[in-house]
């Protein structure tokens, strides 16, 4: 082992919580006694800080590939280059210790308390007793468990939810550039498993670790994915981009097939409500003549008048018939209107209106301040805005599973500048968008 491989894959800042860049470099699986490959020369480019999800079908080689980025699978081709240094040689066990890997129900030992399950890597690399329980506490704190109540408890007086977060806090331990999941989500209900994709959501957005995802779950890839590999049998990458491009552009029937039916809808779970423009509403206070919002109404050529309390919050929506039987609004709240929250997605917009089964919903801010209305009409346009931006926009990284990938762009990964090696690529093959 040369000198390089004992420093640290996240070495060049030590301390500091960024993930590394990978590059799958024409990687190659053959099982002993299998004929075709389960994985075939594949180059995939991972870059630093990104969440990248492997999707297709059952047994197209997304685990072993997965699996050979920390080389409990070894490769029988090709190299792993992380953060600009080939780790195929290097001692497997070593290379682990900095790379964090969950698995589905977290995987944790049932014989060891939850601190010891998260302390296992820090232990290992030889921290002392009062760090490895500071980073216990500061870990179970991360993925919302009270340590005072979680740390000495056993796997099995946890709930699947609970298991998963101990299973992400002890990934995460050693503080890795890498995380690895393999289906981390697909043992607990769908309720349980939206809060942990929220919250590994929201975790990444604090550490920057790259993450590389396996998952059954289409709309799992496009909710945590900023890039997802769609693959086919053998690990043959069939589409690799933004989840935006792929639902407005599948590169064939196989990625449509994949994505299954409302790809516009699925576009909507990537839009949230305050990037679109609200319509404007007529809007009147308890107290108010009846009468004058009514001609309000008419002179604005709307249908509802919303009725705010005096914080501006919405409590009621009128209908010009509904004001045509009152004298004066009063400060009932009616339990009833559909409201939603400008930070929800437009797809949890949708939602509301089909439930109050109306055309419009009304959008509230901070402090549930009213700000304005969103149609359905609204929607679709976002829909269709979405699509087309998706089309025009941006770069992806490289994947391909063509033959040698030139030796420049060998040379710009092993000099740690990924930059380089994409536009080594690139110029020497285009842009592998399959
Ligand atoms: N240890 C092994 N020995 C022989 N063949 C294997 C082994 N592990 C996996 N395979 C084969 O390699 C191929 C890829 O398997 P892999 O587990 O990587 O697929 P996958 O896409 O993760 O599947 P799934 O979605 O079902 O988990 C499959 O055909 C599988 O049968």
């Amino acid at each position: 082992m040369s000198d390089s491989h004992n420093k640290s894959l996240s070495a060049e800042n030590p301390g500091a919580v960024t993930g590394a860049s990978i590059l799958l470099d024409e990687v190659t699986k053959r099982y002993p006694g299998q004929g075709k490959p389960a994985v075939g020369g594949l180059t995939l480019e991972i870059p630093a800080g990104s969440v990248v999800m492997f999707v297709g079908p059952s047994g197209c080689g997304k685990t072993t590939t997965l699996k050979m980025i920390n080389r409990l699978i070894e490769p029988s081709g090709g190299k792993i280059v992380i953060n600009g240094e080939d780790v195929t040689t290097m001692d497997g066990d070593k290379l682990r210790r900095q790379i964090g890997y969950v698995i589905q129900a977290g995987g944790l030992f049932p014989h060891m308390s939850v601190a010891t399950n998260i302390g296992l890597v820090p232990k290992m690399l030889g921290w002392d007793k009062a760090r490895i329980a500071a980073r216990v506490d500061e870990l179970l704190e991360l993925v919302s468990l009270d340590p005072a109540v979680y740390r000495d408890r056993y796997p099995k007086e946890l709930s699947g939810g609970q298991q998963q977060r101990v299973g992400v806090a002890r990934a995460l331990a050693a503080d890795p550039p890498v995380l690895l999941m393999d289906e981390p989500f697909g043992a607990v209900d769908p309720i349980t498993r939206q809060r942990l994709q929220d919250e590994l959501l929201n975790i990444q957005s604090e550490l920057q670790k790259t993450i590389v995802c396996v998952t059954h779950d289409f709309d799992e890839a496009v909710k945590l994915g900023d890039w997802i590999a769609v693959f086919d049998e053998g690990a043959q990458l069939v589409q690799y981009d933004s989840p935006e491009r792929i639902l407005a552009n599948p590169a064939n029937e196989f990625v449509e097939n994949f994505i299954g039916s409302g790809a516009g809808l699925k576009q909507l779970t990537l839009s949230r409500v305050n990037e679109v423009k609200l319509a404007e509403a007529v809007t009147a206070l308890p107290g108010d003549l009846a009468s004058d919002v009514l001609s309000r109404l008419q002179g604005a050529g709307g249908k509802h008048a919303v009725v705010l309390d005096r914080r501006r919050r919405p409590i009621q929506w009128l209908s010009r018939r509904q004001l045509s039987r009152l004298q004066i609004i009063d400060d009932t709240v009616d339990p009833r209107i559909p409201v939603i929250g400008d930070k929800s997605t437009l797809n949890d917009a949708l939602d509301t209106m089909l439930v109050a089964s109306s055309e419009a919903a009304l959008v509230t801010g901070n402090r549930d301040i009213f700000k304005g209305l969103i149609t359905v009409q609204t929607v679709m346009e976002a829909i269709s805005a979405a699509h087309d931006s998706a089309l025009n926009d941006g770069d992806a990284p490289v994947g391909l599973n063509s033959g040698a990938i030139p030796t420049t762009a060998i040379a710009a990964a092993l000099a740690a500048d990924a930059a380089d090696a994409r536009s080594a690529v690139e110029a020497e093959h285009g842009r592998a968008r399959a």
